[in-house]
């Protein structure tokens, strides 16, 4: 039997996903920079390393309402010998120092503003008494001011040319102050990998029809499009593919000529108008592999074509999802340059029964739930590949490892934090 033959799909190799992984991220290619405005950086990845151009703050600021004084004038000041002390200037916020501050002298200052070089503390409103003698405004203060008191150094946050923001960092709240404090306004972003998304199955209605017996909408392309996005990416929502074969190769052909990646989902399996198994078997495709070991998805398949990789998805929603976090999402954060591409892995503890085996390891979809400070994870009810309900219940996917024994609760157990997940 030659390697076009549709019967190779009978004969699939099953590796596990660790090994399915490592496949694929050789084979990612990073996506280029691009200068983004900073109020649209927001969960975009940075491009290049931000240092510090300057020291923050980048002047001695207040931390408080009150007067910029002389630590000095305040030595052994108590109720019974309290000192006055002269104000002669005053310093909003943004505004300079005007009356260099001599002994006996203090300046009233905001919140903010610059400190006189001359004083060492500022003593807030609250701690003063103003008294007016002779037309001249003082204070009056009966406790000593330690030096340094409510004075933010120069470079107490950042030094210049400190190291502050990694490629590679998901933009978020944090990272948009940093950016704006410093000034950058355009801001080195990667640019999102373009990723199409093919159906495969002549059951699918669109989302927009009405339904028919036998017939199912079109659910997951607008799942992975929402996975894609997620996870970085930009997807495009491509004409189903059909039966056909050799229509199906010029539909991909074109689709790699346009996109940097394409998702297909569902004609992955034996049956027989699952096009997708010949099709990567078949023509310029390099298989990389055919069956992973885990459920769901064991029929999840990569391909690469000229350096840009295809991930056919089973077409059952579950399996699909699981494919997509194993084995999509690190491909897109490999070309985004993202450090961990990889769904985050935590322990927790069986919440519940899990009485399921398997000769493959399974990824069930589960809740996690904190209770007197501990984590715990309840496999969904419904976790067969078949069932698209309980996916948006999941915070992570808990790794069952083969086994002859089901699991108890209390035992521990690997759980991969699903993007959304809020613990
Ligand atoms: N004889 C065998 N049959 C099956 C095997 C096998 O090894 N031998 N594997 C089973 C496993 S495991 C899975 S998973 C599925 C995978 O099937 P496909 O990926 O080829 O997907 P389809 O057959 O096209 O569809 C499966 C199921 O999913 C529904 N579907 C398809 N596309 C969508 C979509 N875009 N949105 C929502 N739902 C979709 C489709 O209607 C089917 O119900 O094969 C098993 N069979
Ligand atoms: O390929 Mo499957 O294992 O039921 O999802």
């Amino acid at each position: 039997m030659d390697k076009h033959s549709p019967k190779d799909k009978f004969r699939r190799k099953a590796i596990s996903v660790a090994e399915a992984q490592a496949k694929i991220l050789p084979l990612v290619g990073r996506t280029e920079a691009e200068y983004v405005p900073l109020y649209e950086a927001q969960g975009r990845i940075l491009a290049e390393q931000i240092t510090a151009p300057h020291p923050y703050p980048h002047f001695r600021r207040s931390g408080m309402d009150g007067f910029a004084i002389l630590s000095s004038d305040t030595a052994d000041c108590s109720a019974d010998h309290p000192v006055l002390l002269e104000v002669v200037d005053e310093i909003a916020c943004g505004a300079l120092p005007r009356v260099p501050l001599a002994p006996g002298k203090v300046a009233r200052i905001m919140t903010g503003a610059k400190v006189p070089d001359e004083a060492d503390a500022v003593v807030m409103f609250e701690m003063t008494e103003t008294v007016t003698q002779h037309g001249k405004v003082f204070i009056r203060l009966i406790r000593e001011i330690e030096k340094g008191k409510n004075i933010t150094n120069v470079g107490l946050e950042l030094a210049a040319g400190d190291p502050i923001l990694a490629p590679g960092r998901n933009i978020g709240p944090g990272e948009i102050s940093v950016l704006a404090t410093f000034g950058v306004h355009r801001v080195p972003v990667m640019k999102r990998p373009r990723i199409a998304i093919f159906s495969t199955g002549s059951e699918l209605l669109s989302i927009e029809e009405p339904l028919q017996d036998g017939r199912i909408r079109n659910s997951n392309t607008y799942m992975l499009a929402s996975q894609i996005k997620e996870a970085g990416g930009e997807p495009y929502i491509l004409e189903a593919i059909k039966d056909d074969l050799v229509t199906a190769q010029r539909r991909v052909q074109e689709a790699f000529d346009e996109y940097d990646m394409l998702v297909t989902t569902g004609g992955v399996s034996v049956g027989d108008f699952d096009i997708m198994a010949d099709l990567v078997s078949d023509g310029d495709l390099e298989m990389l592999f055919n069956k992973v070991m885990m459920r769901p998805g064991s029929v999840t398949t990569a391909a690469v074509m000229d350096g840009k990789l295809l991930f056919a998805l089973s077409g059952n929603p579950g399996a699909c999802f699981v494919g997509f976090e194993l084995f999509v999402r690190p491909a897109i954060g490999g070309m985004l340059g993202v450090p961990q591409p990889f769904l985050t892995e935590i322990t927790a503890e069986l919440g519940r029964p899990y009485r399921k085996i398997n000769s493959f390891t399974r990824y069930v979809r589960g809740r996690l739930e904190v209770r007197e400070g501990k984590l715990f994870a309840y496999p969904a009810e419904l976790d067969e590949s078949n069932v698209m309900i309980t996916i948006k219940d999941s915070d992570g996917l808990i790794v069952i490892p083969p086994s002859t024994e089901g699991r108890e609760p209390g035992e521990l157990v690997t759980v991969l934090r699903l993007p959304g997940c809020l613990l």
